[in-house]
């Protein structure tokens, strides 16, 4: 049976390069990870009209569906795989597809508030936090915001200067006390560097010996 045996959360502001990060680290590492987008677990809110959906404040701790991401880490550490939601940023909310992670040796939480959590943190091997400036990170958020998530400029400033900014400086920055390992300005690949190498050391450690031919 495979069992994640190490365990990786990943924290940081909007833009700040967590997911650039992640999806590096998967890549150099290879199919031993899998990456638990923290985007995914935001609330389902079928039940708002759009218009509702869209003045809610995704930056609050209570936007997460913490509980459901705390029950299907537990099940990929005993073993089981998971059905994992989906996140629709264009719509504001979690769409019907399901996507089913399977346990791999290796788990990665990546999001604003993956630092949050106590008993999240509880379940890190690893706690990093990716610390970018915050003037770098907002032109980062008008950029992707404008052309993925189908806002408009407008939208992406009021919501920043509303919610964004005072969740930050609130919930998201204080987190950066729990974190082992600080990576400066997002997907920097010195860092990515010393996390796989981590990995791969832990990796070996959970190798069955050889055993002695004989
Ligand atoms: N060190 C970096 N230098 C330049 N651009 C970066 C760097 N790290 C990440 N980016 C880019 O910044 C944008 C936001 O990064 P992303 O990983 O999506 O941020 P987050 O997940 O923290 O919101 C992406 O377009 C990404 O490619
Ligand atoms: N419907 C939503 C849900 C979330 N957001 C914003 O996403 C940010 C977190 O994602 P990152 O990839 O940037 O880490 C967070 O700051 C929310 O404001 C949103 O705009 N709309």
């Amino acid at each position: 049976m495979t069992a994640p045996s190490f365990v990786i959360g990943i924290a940081g502001g909007t833009g700040a390069g967590k997911t650039a990060v992640a999806r590096e680290v998967g890549e150099t590492v290879g199919e031993a990870v899998s990456i638990l987008p923290l985007d995914n677990y935001y609330q389902d809110h079928s039940h708002l009209p759009a218009e509702e959906r869209d003045q809610v404040n995704y930056d609050h701790p209570s936007a997460f569906e913490w509980e459901l991401l705390a029950e299907q880490i537990k099940t990929l550490l005993d073993g089981r795989p998971i059905e994992m939601p989906q996140y629709d940023f264009t719509v504001h909310n979690r769409t019907d597809e399901r996507v089913r992670i399977e346990p791999t040796e290796i788990l990665i939480v990546e999001g604003i508030l993956s630092l949050f959590e106590e008993r999240l943190r509880d379940l890190y091997d690893l706690c990093i936090y990716v610390q970018t400036d915050a003037d770098v990170r907002i032109l980062r958020r008008i950029r992707r915001d404008v052309i993925e998530r189908d806002r408009t400029l407008e939208s992406v400033m009021n919501q920043y200067l509303t919610t964004v900014k005072p969740m930050h400086e609130r919930y998201v920055e204080p987190t950066r006390e729990h974190a082992d390992v600080i990576i400066p300005e997002g997907l920097n690949y010195s860092a990515v560097d010393l996390i796989t190498k981590t990995i791969h050391t832990e990796m070996r450690e959970q190798e069955p010996p050889i055993s002695d031919a004989s």
